[in-house]
């Protein structure tokens, strides 16, 4: 079945309380940071945190990803090689600027997989594109890696490479957020929208979080628990969207049955990809618990 990426809760990897507490919030996703959240005089003493954490909790319902140090810090290699040891599988790469940039660690993690012996691939690779490099080579980064689960949209780290500022309505955002989408789904990978810092402001969140699904990602990431219920219930097929679709398959089907490929429902044409669209939203209601 298709895993849900809705929400993609971030958690400072050095703070015990959140490590601990995230999943009690239920996002489909926890992103345990090691990077911005963390200061360098943290970065070891956080990995460690994250080690153990990843060694002593269950997060059953979450998929657990780690967004690690860029490989040429310091401290990134170590990250993934700390992290992957202690048995985490999806490994969030921020600055991903070039497909180079993927195939780094695509090969660090080859390596690692070998060394554990695990199967090659085991370790998925989201990557998170935040510059107008990155941006501008969003298509290669989407293809660059058979790991590859998805692209992320970094908006705080985008604007500042381009000298702009994050506006509230977000115009300056539009175009690297339908290259990222675009990029995505000509991949057949998810896309991610970007974290929305004002956690007081549930209005402007709202309005995002609904304009990100028109655009076509397939979540959000987020970083506070009160954000999470708003991106499920925008994400989540309505009740009158799943049942349309339930009748949209079911119309189809007889008219097959009848050797039709077009018909009208409600005086509107369903066709071969308005039956996908309807399949997908069953999809995710599927996935939702929804059906
Ligand atoms: C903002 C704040 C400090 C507020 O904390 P406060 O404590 O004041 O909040 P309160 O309301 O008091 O919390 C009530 C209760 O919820 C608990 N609670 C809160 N947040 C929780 C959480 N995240 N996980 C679990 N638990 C949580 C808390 O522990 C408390 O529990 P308790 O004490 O038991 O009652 C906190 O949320 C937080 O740290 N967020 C994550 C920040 C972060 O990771 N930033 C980096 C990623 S973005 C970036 O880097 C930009 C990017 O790179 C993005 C890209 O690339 O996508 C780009 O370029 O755009
Ligand atoms: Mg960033």
């Amino acid at each position: 079945m298709k895993k849900l990426r809705r929400t993609m809760l971030f958690v400072p990897a050095n703070n015990p309380n959140m490590i601990m507490n995230a999943p009690v919030f239920k996002p489909d996703c926890i992103i345990f940071d090691l990077e911005d959240a963390i200061s360098l005089k943290e970065k070891d003493s956080a990995r460690d945190l994250l080690v153990e954490a990843l060694k002593t909790f269950e997060y059953c319902n979450c998929e657990i990803f780690a967004r690690v140090n860029p490989l040429y810090t310091p401290f990134g290699k170590d990250d993934v090689r700390e992290l992957v040891k202690a048995g985490l599988r999806n490994v969030r790469l921020p600055m991903s600027e070039t497909d180079e940039d993927i195939k780094n660690l695509d090969v660090l993690l080859t390596e690692i997989e070998k060394d554990l012996g695990i199967d090659r691939g085991t370790v998925k690779i989201l990557g998170a594109i935040e510059t107008a490099k990155g941006v501008i080579n969003a298509e290669k980064i989407a293809v660059a890696s058979s790991r590859m689960l998805g692209i992320s949209f970094g908006a705080e780290d985008f604007t500042r490479t381009i000298g702009s500022e994050r506006s509230r309505e977000g115009e300056e955002l539009f175009v690297a957020r339908c290259k990222i989408v675009l990029a995505a789904a000509a991949a057949g990978i998810d896309a991610i929208d970007t974290v929305y810092a004002d956690i007081e402001d549930e209005e402007g969140f709202e309005r995002e979080a609904q304009s990100a699904r028109k655009l076509g990602f397939a979540g959000k990431s987020v970083i506070h628990p009160r954000q999470i219920g708003v991106v499920h219930s925008i994400f989540t097929p309505s009740k009158e969207e799943v049942y349309r679709a339930l009748r949209v398959i079911s119309a189809i089907q007889e008219a097959e049955a009848k050797g039709l490929g077009v018909i009208a429902l409600d005086g509107k044409m369903i066709d071969g990809p308005i039956v996908d669209k309807a399949e997908r939203i069953v999809t995710l209601a599927k996935g939702a618990g929804l059906l």
